[in-house]
């Protein structure tokens, strides 16, 4: 990596009972605000103003600091910009969203918005997704400027309040209003992969995963029109039928597997030495084994999602009353897009499978996967995650690029770096996965000090580095 400067001035990441317990009565405080976002009209914003009182109550440091600016932005999402010492330092950013999907009681083991410690974990919607990153990003801020810690590097912190449903008033207008400022990043650090645990058979050790592309995305309305009638003189074929037959043609029809391009071959290349004899050498060998490993991947639901463009059927409406021949039938498909791949083909390929002209698409949102940010050793932020994962987790042997199978409010910001890593310093197995999105999410009390622990030293390692120097035969 690059030149490494003194340490001298670096602030251990030890805490005290007190702040032990303070830090893990905030994380709860912050689950208690339901701060749910069920579309982009359909936010939470009472929940969202009690939600920036609460910070400000909670971390009264950071709003007090001189060389912090902080700005409440699209009302409810919050800009955060920490001034360094040298300006000749590039910025990066921080990012996290205060927003969450919402949860109704049922199947939780304890209410989702209860922030409950039970067991070592506190448990609620958002522990995972995503107040757990906000909360211990502005928590390790704010016990680094207790210690009198002032960053040589600037940075931002971006909150969003809307990023379960676009991000369009959260992150797009932050990311609008640095371009116009002429900000430019030298990379982001978002949400989205973890330390991955259980996830691939014979691996028994686990890894951290940096996402260094997102998928793209399609949101997808198809109707069927038909004339209304009565019921008792039935047509052969109603709207609900015609509609119900071209979904199950979808379902019934991957779309192709993608296996051998986009980052996923680096990703099991640098996993091969983690895993026994021969699968080590299978993954050595992708140029021979490439068919046998992609098989292997889509039998499993999570690896599936990495080789090809999956359909997920997540919306159906249909019918006005129980005699009544149903004069539209309408379903919504939500497509997350191989990076292999575009919003355009993946139309076409969707269209070809339903074959059916009385069926109508309309595209209600639509974006490319995300372009590849950089991995090498001359790429800071990449280099920075690693470095701090190996001090903080260092049973960790391997750290591999890869993609991030959701989205990510960082996708609003390319106009402002080309250097976009999504990773949570967090452990995460497959029934933590399903509890994403799902039900009984949790995060235990020592993970979360870990993350925050794991940001507090990332803030104080990204002012240890200069922009890494070229190798010689560059120059
Ligand atoms: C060989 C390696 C095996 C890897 C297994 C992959 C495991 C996947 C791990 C984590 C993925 C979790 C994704 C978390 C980020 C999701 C954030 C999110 O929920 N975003 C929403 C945005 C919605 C925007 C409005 N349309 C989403 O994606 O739905
Ligand atoms: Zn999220
Ligand atoms: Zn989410």
């Amino acid at each position: 990596m690059s030149r490494v400067k003194g340490r001298e001035q670096h602030i251990p990441s030890h805490f005290s009972q007190g702040e032990r317990f303070a830090m893990k009565e905030a994380l709860k405080g912050a689950i208690q605000i339901p701060t749910v976002s069920f579309s982009p009209d359909d936010i939470n914003t009472t929940a969202q103003a009690e939600f920036g009182e609460f910070i400000r109550t909670v971390f009264p440091t950071i709003f007090k600091t001189r060389f912090i600016q902080h700005e409440v932005i699209g009302e409810y999402s919050h800009l955060f910009t920490v001034q360094g010492s040298d300006p000749s330092l590039q910025p990066y950013m921080l990012m996290a969203h205060s927003d969450v999907v919402p949860a109704p009681d049922e199947g939780w083991e304890v209410p989702p918005f209860s922030g409950l410690e039970h067991d070592g974990f506190i448990h609620g919607r958002g522990t995972l997704d995503n107040k757990n990153s906000l909360m211990a990003i502005l928590q390790a801020l704010e016990l680094l400027l207790i210690r009198n810690y002032i960053p040589r590097r600037s940075f931002f912190i971006a909150l969003g309040h809307d990023e379960e449903v676009s991000g369009q008033n959260g992150a797009q207008k932050i990311s609008a209003l640095l371009q116009a400022r002429g900000v430019k990043l030298a990379f982001i650090v978002d949400e989205g992969n973890f330390i991955l645990d259980g996830f691939i058979p014979y691996l028994k050790k686990p890894f951290a995963m940096i996402a260094v592309s997102e998928k793209g995305a399609i949101d997808l309305k198809l109707q069927v029109n038909m004339t209304p009638g009565h019921s008792s003189a039935p047509p052969k074929e109603t709207s609900i039928g015609i509609l119900a037959a071209a979904i199950s043609r979808l379902e019934q029809t991957p779309l192709p597997n993608m296996f051998g391009s986009g980052p996923l071959k680096t990703t099991l290349q640098e996993l091969a030495n983690e895993f026994p004899f021969p699968a080590n050498i299978v993954l050595r060998n992708l140029w021979l084994f490439g068919p046998l490993v992609s098989r292997l991947m889509e039998r499993n639901y999570i690896t599936n999602a990495l080789v090809r463009t999956t359909m997920a059927l997540t919306m159906f409406n249909a019918g006005v009353k129980m005699n009544v021949i149903p004069p539209m039938a309408q379903a919504i498909i939500n497509l997350r897009i191989h990076p292999a791949q575009t919003v355009q083909e993946v139309l076409e390929l969707v269209k070809n499978i339903v074959a059916d002209d009385r069926v109508q698409f309309h595209v209600l949102t639509a974006f490319d996967p995300l372009p590849v940010s950089p991995s090498d050793h001359q790429a800071l932020g990449y280099q920075l995650l690693r470095q701090t994962i190996q001090s903080i987790f260092p049973e960790v042997n391997t750290v591999a690029p890869g993609i991030c199978i959701g989205n990510t409010d960082s996708r609003h910001y390319t106009n402002l770096t080309t250097s976009i890593y999504r990773f949570n310093p967090v452990y995460l197995h497959p029934q933590d996965f399903r509890s994403i999105h799902g039900i009984n999410e949790k995060i235990s009390v020592q993970a979360y000090e870990t993350q925050m622990k794991f940001i507090f030293e990332f803030i104080q390692n990204a002012d240890t580095y200069q922009e890494p120097i070229p190798h010689l035969h560059e120059l």
